[in-house]
């Protein structure tokens, strides 16, 4: 079990990563959230004891991941592609890692298909490109059959196949009841693939739970309501409690659910012409989360402006 207690990274007056308290969740693919500069990587970096906490550890079935004689064999990462040695091919690459962990050979030959890598594996990494390279960055993150999988932003540069494969992939690990943990920007990915998902924002903990958890609590989830007296139901839902805004042709109700609204309905004799439950993207309660919470906040441009 990975465990991060008061977990805290202070570079210069910067905090990177700020009294982060965290376990991470064995037989479930956790998407790892965050603006821009929020403290992933440098979170991610401290689990595998490539940084270290200013404050703080990171405890790993009950000792430090730099402890364990062969750490592959406990957490698997793929933290930056580009640091993969150029010169060597695929395969050389996943056997100096096997010899030095004591790893069966016929693992390499595996991994190499798993990810695909089969084909390229007698190619040197200079000439691979970067969905390549995250593949053999994957490959080796899982050739000591870890029971925890830790991936920075692993989408970057996979096309749609890669894209597809790596979400059955992340499903199949969990089933097979490991923790992953998977960074990305792309929403819609960790929408996809996701149980649970942990939202940091300029360095601390700012949500961590299960995707429906998160939707239910979304201030973006609703209830839609169309009925024949608008007014009437306003009225009503008012009186018990109901958060109501008028939206399109009807009404956003928030506080009371599709069958309170359906019974208030009935008793008061209001036909209803629609009752629909509108649940938030994931991007929409991320962007609810983390309001304000960003280092780096973009700005429109003014095309006039920056053409004068
Ligand atoms: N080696 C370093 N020296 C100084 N500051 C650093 C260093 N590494 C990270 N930082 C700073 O720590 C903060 C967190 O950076 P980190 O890379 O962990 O964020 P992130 O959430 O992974 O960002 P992104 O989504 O942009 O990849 C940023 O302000 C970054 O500039």
């Amino acid at each position: 079990m990975i465990k991060l207690v008061n977990l805290t990274k202070k570079y210069g007056s910067k905090t990177a990563v700020d009294h982060l308290d965290l376990v991470l969740t064995p037989g479930a693919v956790t998407g790892f959230l965050g603006p821009n500069g929020s403290g992933k990587s440098t979170t991610m970096k401290m689990i595998i004891s490539l940084v270290r906490p200013t404050l703080g550890e990171v405890v790993v079935d009950g000792k430090a991941y730099r402890d364990f004689p062969e750490p592959i064999k406990r957490i698997g990462t793929l933290i930056d592609p580009s640091a993969l040695d150029k010169n060597l091919t695929a395969k050389q690459h996943l056997s100096i890692i096997a010899t030095a962990a004591n790893i069966n050979p016929q693992q390499v030959e595996e991994m190499l298909r798993v990810t695909g890598l089969e084909n390229a594996q007698n190619k040197k990494v200079k000439s691979y490109s970067l969905g390549m390279k995250q593949r053999l960055g994957i490959a080796t993150a899982l050739l000591g059959n870890p029971d925890t999988v830790i991936l920075d932003e692993p989408f970057n540069g996979m096309d749609v196949d890669g894209i597809k494969w790596l979400r059955g992939l992340f499903k199949q690990l969990a089933k097979s009841g490991k923790s992953v943990l998977v960074s990305s920007h792309l929403m819609s990915e960790i929408q996809a693939v996701a149980d649970r998902v942990v939202i940091i924002g300029q360095g601390k903990l700012l949500a961590h739970m299960t995707m429906d958890e998160l939707k239910r609590r979304s201030l973006s989830s609703f209830i839609y309501v169309e009925a024949n007296n608008l007014e009437k139901i306003k009225r009503v839902l008012l009186e018990k409690q109901a958060i109501v805004q008028h939206r399109k042709a009807g009404l956003e109700v928030r506080n009371l659910d599709a069958k309170e609204i359906g019974e208030l309905a009935l008793e008061n004799q209001i036909v209803l012409h629609e009752l629909t439950k509108v649940t938030p993207s994931l991007e929409d309660v991320f962007t609810e989360i983390t309001d304000g919470k960003a280092d780096y906040i973009s700005k429109e441009v003014n095309m006039d402006e920056t053409l004068n």
